[in-house]
This record gives C-alpha cells, structure tokens and sequence, in this order.
C-alpha cells in the first residue's frame, strides 16, 4: 500500500520510491553520537568573529513565533548596528526547518549591551540529535557570552495559567534524560565544562528575582507566572495521559527545547535565564474539546510581540548591571 501523505514516484522497475524535498541534511544518524571538538567549535567561533564588530555577553533564543519580534517593527529596532548571519553561511551550523524560527544570527546592541540573538533554534524532532541542537550554545560561549536567556512557546499545564501568560523558569525535568538522550552524552572536553555538572541552580535566582521586579516595573506582574517546564522529543503534542502524568510530577508547562540548552550552558558555566510564553492550553482532559496546533503557537507569538520586546529588552539592560558578582 501506498504511504500517505508522500510524494511518490514509480522507478523505471516500477517500485515505489518516495520523493526527498526539503529535508535537512542530516549527517548523524546516530543520536547518541558526541559533537563536534573543541577546536572545531573554535573554527566557528573564529569565523563569527572575523564577520562582526560587537563580543556579544549575552546570547538570547527566540522561541517558536517569536523570533518575530527581531523582525520590522519589533526587537530588531532595539539592536542597534544589527549584524544578521544566515545559520546556511555559518560553519559547522545546522539549519532551521520550522515555521517560525527564520535561521539567522542578529549580532548588535540592546540598551548598549552587546547582544547575538538566535533567530530560530534546532529541536531534536527535526532530526538533530541533542548535542547538535545545543551546538550554537558552546559556540556563544566561545565568543565571549556568560549569560543565556531561552525563550520558548509552552503549553500551559498548570490550570491557573492563561493563554499568552509568561512563565518564568525556575526548574526543569529532563524527561529526555530520563531514557538517556542528553547533549552531554559521549566524551566529556573538560575545556567546556566538568563531567558530572550540578543543576540544582540551573535557573539563576538573581535573574528570576530580577525578572519579577521588571515585571512589576513594566506593570505585567498579572500575567507573569513561574513555574516548571518540561521538554519532551515532539513533533507530536501531547496525548492526555502523558499530560496528566506531567501534571502529578509537577509541571507547569510543556515544550519541545530549552531543557537541553540550558543543561548545555550550565555546563560550561553560564547563567542561564528561561522564559516561556504559555501559547495555549494543554488538553489534559477527555471531556475537553479542541486540539493543540502550531499555528495557535505562532499567532500568540505574535499578539505578545511587543510585550516579549520591552521585558527582554530589560532584561538584559539589569542583568548587566548585575555584574559576574552575584551566585549562579
Ligand atoms: O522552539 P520552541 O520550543 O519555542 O517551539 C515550540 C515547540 C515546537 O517546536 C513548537 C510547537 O508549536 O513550538
Ligand atoms: O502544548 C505544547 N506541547 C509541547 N510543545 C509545545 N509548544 C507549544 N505548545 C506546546
């Protein structure tokens, strides 16, 4: 029988065969494969280096749909001397496939702090295994950055939670981990960071303290939460069992990404900040009617643009002021 939903092609025997389109190369089929050295990083480091002006300190990862708010109109604005690499002309460099994650680097400045946002990030259910989805994180740090902010798009788990909320992270459950799928998987380069890293700071408390007196500030504080979120492999949302379970472990939100990153970063010693934009509103019941679906994602993405601008914005502006003197 047929398979659905492919291009197919008869071959010159008459057998079937599907049709490639627009699929990423993948080179690693094996997902526990360890990642590039260190000196290959340092190549691409040394690369980026060679193409801008700035030595960003903090790097910043648009989620799902908000990448968005680097574009016109929005957090672009704010990054003075914007500098743009396409991930395609960057090497060693995966490539975005995902509606909402353009592919490029911004290079420039966010209240004259020197900033390198991703515009888009790898997820493991485009085919990347975890090492190489977490690759741009070690490059980051090769170019000088000592502090992460991760956004993500979630669903929200957490009953009290309403869609366009935004949670701040203050832990993670590293579902992936639990069957053994980590980025640090394979031979540990101690020039990165130590074999067996701690994470029970994972998310600095300086940082989250900050972020709730910023949203005060910016008068948001009713629509910022915190919480726990969770990364599971996707593509697929989530069945209600699974969420349920999630729930009774202690859950507040569902994504794809983030967890590894974050383990990635910490490991070679930067602070890390995660913020996730509740998009919509885990189904976690048989009685409930409508289906999770990516562009809900995307247009909530959208409506919380410039919100997501002006808290990111300072954000970075008072972690700066914060200094290398506080805890991680
Ligand atoms: O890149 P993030 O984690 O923000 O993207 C989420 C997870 C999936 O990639 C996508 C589902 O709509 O949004
Ligand atoms: O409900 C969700 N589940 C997993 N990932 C997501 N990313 C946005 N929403 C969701």
């Amino acid at each position: 029988m047929a398979p659905v939903n492919a291009d197919i092609n008869v071959n010159g025997n008459g057998a079937f065969i599907l049709a490639k389109k627009g699929l990423p190369e993948i080179v690693e089929n094996e997902k526990f494969t360890q990642g590039y050295s260190y000196e290959i990083l340092l190549d691409t480091a040394n690369f980026l280096l060679s193409k801008i002006k700035v030595r960003p300190r903090i790097g910043v990862i648009c989620g799902s749909g908000m990448g968005s708010y680097w574009k016109d109109g929005s957090l672009a604005e704010n990054i003075e001397d914007a500098e743009c690499i396409p991930y395609e002309d960057i090497p060693n460099f995966p490539v975005s496939t995902v509606e909402g994650h353009h592919g490029k680097l911004v290079f420039g400045k966010i209240e004259g702090v020197p900033v390198v946002a991703m515009q888009g990030r790898f997820h493991y259910y485009e085919g990347y295994p975890l090492w190489k989805c977490c690759l741009p994180v070690r490059v980051m740090k090769l170019l000088g950055v000592d502090t992460l902010i991760a956004t993500n798009a979630a669903g929200g788990l957490n009953p009290n939670y309403n869609i366009g909320d935004l949670m701040i992270v203050k832990d993670h459950i590293n579902m992936m981990g639990f069957a053994g799928n980590n980025p640090l998987h394979g031979p540990n380069d101690d020039r990165f960071g130590p074999r067996f890293p701690p994470m029970n700071k994972a998310y600095n408390y300086e940082f989250r303290k900050i972020a709730k007196e910023v949203a005060k500030e910016l008068e948001i504080e009713n629509i910022v939460r915190e919480g726990v979120y969770t990364c599971l492999g996707g593509p697929n949302f989530e069945t209600v069992a699974e969420l349920n379970m999630l729930k009774m472990v202690g859950v507040d939100a569902v994504g794809m990404s983030t967890v590894h990153e974050v383990i990635t970063a910490r490991h070679c010693d930067m602070n890390v900040f995660a913020l996730s934009l509740i998009t919509n509103e885990c189904i976690a019941s048989y009685d409930q009617s409508g289906e999770a679906n990516h562009e809900e994602v995307l247009d909530v993405g959208k409506v919380r643009q410039d919100i997501l601008r002006k808290f990111v914005s300072r954000l970075v502006e008072r972690f700066t002021q914060l200094g290398g003197s506080h805890e991680k």
